[in-house]
């Protein structure tokens, strides 16, 4: 049966990346996104948004719903320190087995924890099952109506601190307009939004950034 496109992506990042070199993995996946097939990676572009957010803020506990094929992944982990741990949520067992060896190919599994599951089964089990009290950072890029509730749902599980900062990818392509609404008009929120485009496209989309005030 024909291979699926997380399949065929892993194969142009065994062919063209270094083992152990995440700028490697991070280029020919973008390389196959712009020359063979699209994905919905986050990009190089808005990446570069990514990258500035996480070097600024340096945290220690950093969570991410929505790993897909793990190249936001690799972005974030590879900027950590060692002793940081990113928690990276994936609903999809093929791609999950994909992103395990995408992560591996980079070097960096020994900073990520990939769990299979969904996000609002998982938010709740953070503190007893991971040991985490709260998180420095949040990735949102996973299914566009749940950045809304999970956002509400970690709030509800304490597990966002005065300064965590929550970074939302698609606020405009897709969309995810109930959430922006929120963490726009909330007190509870101090929010911008990164200009950007989609993903190897000229059409806009952007980053929406939000601290949380405690
Ligand atoms: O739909 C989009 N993303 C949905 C992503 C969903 C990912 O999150 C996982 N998940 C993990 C945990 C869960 O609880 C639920 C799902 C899913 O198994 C999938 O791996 C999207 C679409 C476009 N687009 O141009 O169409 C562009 C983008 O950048 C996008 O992110
Ligand atoms: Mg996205």
């Amino acid at each position: 049966t024909r291979s699926t496109r997380p399949q065929r992506l892993l194969k142009a990042v065994r062919k063209h990346a270094a083992r152990g070199d995440p700028q490697s993995v991070i280029s020919a996946i973008d390389h196959f996104c712009r020359h063979s097939e699209w994905a919905m990676n986050i990009g190089d572009e808005k990446g570069s948004i990514l990258d500035s957010v996480v070097s600024e803020l340096n945290p220690e506990k950093v969570l991410e719903l929505g790993t897909y094929c793990g190249y936001s992944t690799v972005r974030i982990a590879r900027l950590l320190p060692p002793g940081a741990r990113l928690i990276t949520l994936e609903f999809n067992a093929g791609y999950a087995a994909i992103a395990r060896q995408v992560i591996a190919w980079a070097g960096l599994e020994d900073r990520v924890q990939l769990v299979e599951g969904a996000s609002e089964d998982w938010i709740p089990r953070m503190k007893e099952h991971f040991g985490i009290e709260t998180f420095d950072f949040v990735f949102l890029d996973h299914w566009k109506d749940r950045y809304l509730p999970d956002t509400k749902l970690m709030e509800d599980c304490g597990l966002l601190r005065k300064g965590t900062v929550l970074l939302a990818d698609n606020v405009i392509c897709p969309g995810v307009p109930d959430y922006l609404q929120y963490v726009r008009n909330s007190l509870s929120y101090k929010s911008c939004y990164f200009k950007s485009h989609l993903e190897y496209t000229k059409a806009e989309d952007g980053l929406e950034k939000s601290v949380f005030l405690g």
